[in-house]
């Protein structure tokens, strides 16, 4: 049963213009997989272009975090917002109660994902990879998606790739794919989970590189989900550091990489120092 239907709507801010809404919000957000509970109350705000590291233990929560932003993984307790608005709950006759398939779709266009293996399509040519969501999912003609996509892959430096297919194409290159697959959609939060994982080394620094053109370009709030600590570092306006389940410590880059306060992160850092 879902643990909102009944729950009360929660009241406006009687002075909205006195707080800048964030572009995202979680709020008590709870994930349990059967008898396994991997978030624990999650409250998280992102500001409009704020560019957030998440880092901590594997298994600790970070991709299910990223996951629930993509509604791929719905909240077992808590809400998430988008812009002000909910995500996986909407409003019904003054009460919460779980979105639709129409809600939920509207508001999976506002976030875009990058995950650690590419998913492209194998069948389809570098330049269809990319046009495919906005004509299916946006309803644009063949002719303004294709100007999109061609605009976004040569953002990403593929711009004469167009008509080959994955197979072709190196790890890097691949995941460059899919980050203009996910920008072509023009959303207002990108997740990049663990994008240079999966990939040999000398193919990372291609990868980071245009991450870090997208972040200096400032306008979208972008959650890295990474184990690249110099990267989260040099990119990240704040970082935080889950365990557990729980945000056990944020702060910017040198606060938590050059000052961490609680233990758990000192020994985290120290471990992946060591490594
Ligand atoms: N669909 C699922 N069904 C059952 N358990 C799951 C599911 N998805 C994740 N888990 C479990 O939830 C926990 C957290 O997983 P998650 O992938 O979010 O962690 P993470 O911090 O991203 O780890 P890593 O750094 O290794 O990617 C893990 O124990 C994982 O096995």
């Amino acid at each position: 049963m879902d643990a909102f239907a009944g729950a009360e709507v929660p009241q406006p801010d009687p002075n909205p213009a006195a707080e800048v809404k964030p572009m995202v919000r979680y709020k008590g957000v709870t994930k349990s997989f059967g008898d396994l509970q991997v978030l624990k109350g999650i409250d998280l705000e992102m500001q409009p272009g704020e560019k957030v590291a998440v880092i901590g233990p594997s298994g600790s929560g970070k991709t299910t975090m990223g996951r629930m932003l993509m509604t791929l993984e719905e909240p077992t307790e808590g809400t998430i917002e988008v812009d002000g608005e909910l995500l996986w709950h909407m409003q019904e006759k003054g009460r919460l109660v779980r979105a639709n398939e129409k809600h939920l779709h509207r508001m999976r266009c506002s976030v875009g994902m990058v995950f650690q293996h590419f998913n492209l399509f194998p069948h389809m040519s570098v330049l269809r990879n990319v046009t495919e969501a906005p004509r299916k999912v946006l309803g644009l003609s063949k002719e303004e998606a294709e100007e999109r996509a061609v605009s976004m892959l040569g953002k990403v430096g593929l711009d004469d790739k167009l008509k080959m297919y994955p197979a072709n194409l190196s790890g890097g290159q691949k995941q460059r794919v899919a980050i203009a697959r996910a920008l072509v959609m023009r959303p207002k939060v990108m997740v990049f989970d663990e994008v240079t994982s999966a990939l040999d080394p000398e193919l990372v620094g291609e990868v980071l590189e245009v991450i870090r053109e997208i972040a200096e370009e400032g306008d979208m709030a972008m959650m890295l989900i990474t184990h690249e600590m110099d990267f989260a570092k040099e990119i990240a306006d704040r970082v935080i550091f889950g365990a557990d389940g729980l945000i056990v410590e944020q702060g910017t880059p040198e606060e938590i990489f050059d000052n961490p306060r609680s233990e758990r992160l000192q020994n985290f850092l120290q471990r992946f120092r060591s490594n």
